[in-house]
């Protein structure tokens, strides 16, 4: 059974951009995705379509055995909740509170009345907290999240995805923004989830030796179109040239590099 199947996706950006050219894959439930490709290739679109933040130009896109390429209204919303979506610029309310953005997860189980008023109750507010304590935000919670470093930022994105109690984390560049070492913890981080929670995780990265670090499974995309899919164990100079073209040199010696350090 599948979490996810993607079948011929495609999106034109108006009639000039063909951004994602019959893309298909599935993914299953517990697996940690990583999706590379270079600047342009199509990884942020892919992402969007699979949650309809944007619409799909054809191609169908299942999710949980539900249909999610034509979902409307309240069902898109309530859809919406079983997938928690992590951004490179964190996407927070700068001026509120840790904990206060992170009940903003919980907005797609609200009507709007409720949810303008910020009405949330005590079961979700003592949820909220064990969630932020458990990315180690527990000294940070009524901060304002302005106060709070890059890596800060990025896991209350990740404990705002978590209270909406996801299925699947889609994480688009969630460390194209930080050092080293946030890197690291934000990676660290998502691989508990995936591991210790069971939740599927799709993330697009940059950085290839990360990808090739944390994930079962390997996409590539180029182009648009799906070029790589597989163990990225087995993934080979030949097929890392393949997706990045010319950008590929750097990037190989690079990972020559890491792995003779390891
Ligand atoms: N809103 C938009 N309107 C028109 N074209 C767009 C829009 N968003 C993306 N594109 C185009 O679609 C293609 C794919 O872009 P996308 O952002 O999905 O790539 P990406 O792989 O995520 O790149 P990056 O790693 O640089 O973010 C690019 O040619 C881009 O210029």
């Amino acid at each position: 059974m599948h979490l996810l199947q993607v079948d011929a996706l495609t999106k034109r950006y108006g009639h000039e951009t063909l951004a994602l050219n019959e893309i298909s894959f599935d993914v299953r439930p517990g697996e940690f995705v990583a999706i590379i490709g270079p600047s342009g290739a199509g990884k942020s679109t892919l992402l969007r379509c699979l949650n309809r933040l944007i619409d799909i130009s054809s191609g169908q896109v299942h999710f949980d055995g539900v249909n999610v390429s034509s979902l409307r209204g309240t069902a898109l919303r309530r859809q919406r909740t079983q997938i928690g979506m992590i951004f490179q610029h964190y996407n927070l309310v700068n001026r509120l509170s840790v904990i206060e953005n992170v009940l903003h997860g919980r907005l797609g189980y609200k009507g709007t009345f409720e949810g303008i008023l910020g009405l949330y109750n005590e079961q979700e507010k003592q949820e909220a907290v064990r969630i932020i304590e458990s990315v180690g935000l527990g000294e940070q919670i009524y901060k304002r999240c302005d106060q709070l470093s890059g890596g800060q930022k990025q896991r209350v994105g990740i404990a705002r995805a978590l209270v909406q109690q996801p299925k699947m984390l889609l994480c688009d560049e969630p460390i194209a923004s930080l050092d080293p070492n946030s890197s690291k913890i934000i990676m660290d981080t998502l691989r508990e989830i995936n591991q210790n929670l069971g939740i599927t995780v799709l993330v697009n990265l940059h950085q290839v030796d990360v990808a090739l670090r944390y994930a079962d499974r390997v996409i590539g995309i180029k182009r648009g179109q799906l070029v790589f899919d597989g163990d990225p164990n087995l993934i080979t100079d030949q097929q890392i040239h393949q997706i990045y073209g010319s950008e590929s040199g750097d990037l190989m010696l690079n990972l020559r590099e890491r792995y003779a350090a390891a």
